[in-house]
């Protein structure tokens, strides 16, 4: 049997820090959506799980064993063991989900290959507080540390994306812990469109102002003189998107970006 999945990138619309909890972690309220590109996983039924990586980003994932993919296998029973390439395009530690995402499609796999155990979400989310979301990967709400999943009303399907990282890579950690305490409110709104409209990323003021991350600053200031209907910070960073209303314009603003700044990761596509 052979298997391929795209673990398509999660973007934060909108994102909300509003407490820090006893165990460490924070309540947040976030709006996720997915690109439709991302990592590229591939798998063959074997005795043994395997992992092996390749791609531009491979080597930045130094212990296997530390692997999201090693661990999303370890924690779904299957009768037979997995194979998996990972094709890793996505940068690491940028605010996209990366590990999250392909935890995410190793579960699909599973599911659509032998079916997933009743109590998936919870291993889901042992995994990491982003994972329950990439498990369906489309626009949905997380609350209490992300893991809480929420259906949304999704009328941005199709937005031409546009996602650009200057190449500094952000601790989620530190992120999280460079917050002042301020409760940023509840997201106020409907629909994808009105929610990443009317609220913000609380990470964009710890990343720009607490931490002072000036490639973000930059980043964004770049992206404004493209036009976006939207531009904003990705998660604890450091990748931002902008959302253009047609293609072309998209288009036209990765070309102005790789100008100004060639050594930039970057890649265009539209919101699935
Ligand atoms: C900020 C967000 C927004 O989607 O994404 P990234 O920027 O990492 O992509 C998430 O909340 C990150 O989720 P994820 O990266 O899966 O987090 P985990 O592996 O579970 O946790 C890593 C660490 O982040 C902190 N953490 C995470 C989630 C949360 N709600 N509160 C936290 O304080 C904790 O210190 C935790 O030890
Ligand atoms: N398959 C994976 N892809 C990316 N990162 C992974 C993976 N497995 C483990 N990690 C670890 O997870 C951490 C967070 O990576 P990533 O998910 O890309 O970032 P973020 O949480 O900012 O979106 C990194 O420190 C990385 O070493």
């Amino acid at each position: 049997m052979r298997l391929r999945e795209t673990a398509f990138a999660k973007i934060n619309l909108a994102l909300h820090i509003r407490a820090r909890r006893e165990d460490g972690y924070h309540d947040i309220e976030t709006l996720f959506a997915f690109v439709d590109k991302g990592d590229v996983l591939t798998a063959r039924t074997a005795e043994q799980d395997a992992v092996t990586t390749l791609g531009a980003f491979a080597r930045e994932l130094d212990n296997p064993f530390d692997n999201l993919v090693a661990k999303a296998l370890s924690a779904l029973p299957r009768p037979d063991g997995l194979a998996v390439t990972l094709e890793k395009n996505l940068p690491v530690a940028a605010g996209l989900g990366g590990g999250s995402a392909d935890a995410g499609a190793i579960f699909r796999m599973v599911r659509d290959a032998y079916g997933l155990p009743d109590d998936w979400r919870a291993r889901a989310a042992r995994l990491g507080a982003d994972v329950p979301a990439c498990v369906d990967s489309s626009s949905s709400l997380g609350k209490g540390t992300g893991t809480q999943i929420e259906p949304v009303e999704d009328d941005m399907v199709g937005t031409a994306v546009l996602l650009v990282n200057p190449g500094v890579p952000m601790s989620t950690v530190k992120a999280y812990g460079a917050w002042d305490g301020t409760d940023d409110g509840p997201l106020i709104g409907k629909s994808t469109s009105e929610i990443a409209g009317r609220n913000g990323n609380s990470f964009e003021r710890i990343a720009t102002e607490r931490l002072g991350v000036e490639p973000v600053v930059e980043t964004l200031r770049l992206l404004s003189e493209t036009k976006p209907f939207l531009h904003r910070l990705s998660g604890s960073g450091a990748t931002c998107f902008a959302l253009y209303r047609k293609i072309g314009e998209r288009d036209e603003a990765a070309d102005f970006i790789k100008r100004r700044r060639p050594e930039w990761w970057q890649i265009s596509g539209a919101l699935r």
